[in-house]
C-alpha cells in the first residue's frame, strides 16, 4: 500500500504544455482514472509517474521517498501499456518471470510468485504456453501480471484494454478491479473511455489541454460537473444558449428563473431530467426520432432554432416522430464561460435544489 502526491508537476515538448501545474494525491489502496480527450496529457503524466518521461517541473512521492528524478527500475511503480510488448521468444511463465530474474531471486521463489501471479489473472495453466498462443486478452492478462509479480506499490495503466472489443474490455475491468482492491494496490487508469471511467474509479480526474477541470468521485462528475466541458464528457448532456435578464433566462422554451447576474448563459439538462409535454403550437418543437433501448427510449427533439435535444422517457411512452412536444427541464446547470454558477434542484442526491454556487 502507499501513497502517491503528484505537486505542481509540468511537461513541455518545446514549447507546448503537454502537462501543465499538475497536483492530485492517490491515498492508499485507491483507484484513480485519468480520464480526457486524445491529446489532454494522460498519458504523458503516468509515463512522469512511471519514471520514462521526466518533469520539466514539479515533485512526484512516493510515501516519503521523493522520486522525480529516479528512473524506472528504482521506482517502486509497475506499468502496463495499451500494447502489452511481451516477448514473443518467451513462454508467458518466462514473460512473467523476467524481472524476478533480473533480481536474482532463489528459482523456488519466483516458481511460486509466478504461480501465483498466473492464478491471480486467470491463466494458472498457460505458464507453457508461447505468448504467440494467447488471445489479444490473455495477453493483456499477462502484461498485467508480470507487472503485478514485482509487487508494486504503485499499479499504472495505460489505456490496457483499449485494443479489445467491449464485451472482452468489460469483463477486464471488472477483473481489474477485483484484483486491485484484493491487493489493496494504489492504482492510476489511464482512459478516454467515459463507461470505463464510472465503472473502475473511487476517483475521476477530467483532463483537458494538460490541466485539472475536476476531480471527484463518478458519482459527483456525473451529477455536480464543475464546468461545461466535464458537463458534457462524461454522460449525455442537452446544452441550450440562452441570455439572463432580471434572473431568468430569455429562451422561449426555457424561461427559467436562475439568480445569476445578467449575460450570456448555457443550460445544460441530462435527457433523464427532460419532461415532454404534447403541445399544439404551431412553433413547439418536433419530435424527430425515438430509439426504444428496452429498458427506455431515447427521443431526439428538434427546436424550432434548428438545435436538438435528448430526452429519456419510459420504454412504453407513446411519443412518434412527427408529434409537436414542449420540452421543459426538471434540474438543470448553468455555466458561464465553463465554469458552474447555478445548479437547480439535482437529478437524484448531490447538491441542495437551486443551490447558488459562487462564481
Ligand atoms: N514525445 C513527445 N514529443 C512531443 N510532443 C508530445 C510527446 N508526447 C506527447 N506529446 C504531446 O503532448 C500532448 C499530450 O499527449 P498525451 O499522449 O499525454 O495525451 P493523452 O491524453 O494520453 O492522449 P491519448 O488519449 O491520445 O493517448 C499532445 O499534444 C501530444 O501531441
Amino acid at each position: 500500500m502507499a501513497h502517491l502526491a503528484i505537486e505542481g508537476v509540468s511537461k513541455l515538448f518545446g514549447s507546448t504544455f503537454a502537462v501543465r501545474d499538475f497536483s492530485l494525491e492517490v491515498g492508499d489502496g485507491e483507484l484513480v482514472c485519468l480520464l480526457g480527450p486524445s491529446g489532454s496529457g494522460k498519458s504523458t503524466l503516468l509515463r512522469m509517474i512511471g519514471g520514462f518521461e521526466r518533469p520539466s517541473g514539479g515533485t512526484i512521492r512516493i510515501d516519503a521517498g521523493d522520486v522525480t528524478n529516479l528512473p524506472p527500475e528504482r521506482r517502486p511503480t509497475g506499468m502496463v501499456f495499451q500494447s502489452h510488448a511481451l516477448w514473443t521468444h518467451m513462454d508467458v511463465f518466462n514473460n512473467i518471470a523476467f524481472g524476478l530474474k533480473l533480481r536474482r531471486l532463489p528459482k523456488s521463489e519466483i516458481r511460486e510468485r509466478v504461480e501465483n501471479a498466473l492464478t491471480l489473472v486467470g491463466l494458472g495453466d498457460y505458464g507453457r504456453r508461447m505468448t504467440t498462443q494467447l488471445s489479444g486478452g490473455q495477453q493483456q492478462r499477462v502484461a498485467l501480471a508480470r507487472s503485478l509479480v514485482l509487487e508494486p506499490k504503485i499499479l499504472l495503466l495505460d489505456e490496457p484494454f483499449a485494443s479489445l472489443d467491449q464485451h472482452l474490455r468489460e469483463r477486464l475491468r471488472e477483473e481489474v478491479r477485483d484484483i486491485q482492491q484484493r491487493l489493496g494496490i494504489t492504482t492510476l487508469f489511464v482512459t478516454h473511455g467515459q463507461d470505463e471511467a464510472l465503472a473502475l474509479a473511487d476517483r475521476i480526474v477530467v483532463m483537458r489541454d494538460g490541466c485539472t477541470e475536476q476531480i471527484a468521485p463518478p458519482s459527483t462528475i456525473y451529477r455536480q460537473p464543475q464546468t461545461a466541458f466535464v458537463a458534457g464528457f462524461i454522460g449525455s448532456m442537452n446544452f441550450v444558449h440562452s441570455h439572463t435578464r432580471n434572473g431568468v433566462c430569455d429562451h422561449p422554451l426555457f424561461p427559467l428563473a436562475v439568480p445569476v447576474e445578467d449575460g450570456p448563459v448555457t443550460l445544460a439538462a441530462r435527457p433523464e431530467a427532460l419532461t415532454i409535454r404534447l403541445a399544439d403550437r404551431p412553433d413547439a418543437a418536433t419530435v424527430h426520432r425515438t430509439v426504444d433501448f428496452g429498458t427506455h427510449k431515447m427521443v431526439d427533439i428538434d427546436l424550432a432554432d434548428g438545435s436538438r435535444l435528448k430526452a429519456m422517457v419510459a420504454p412504453d411512452d407513446r411519443l412518434q416522430a412527427g408529434m409537436k412536444v414542449e420540452p421543459s427541464f426538471m434540474s438543470f446547470f448553468v455555466f458561464r464561460d465553463n465554469a458552474l454558477i447555478y445548479q437547480s434542484a439535482p437529478a437524484k442526491g448531490g447538491a441542495e435544489a437551486g443551490q447558488l454556487l459562487p462564481v
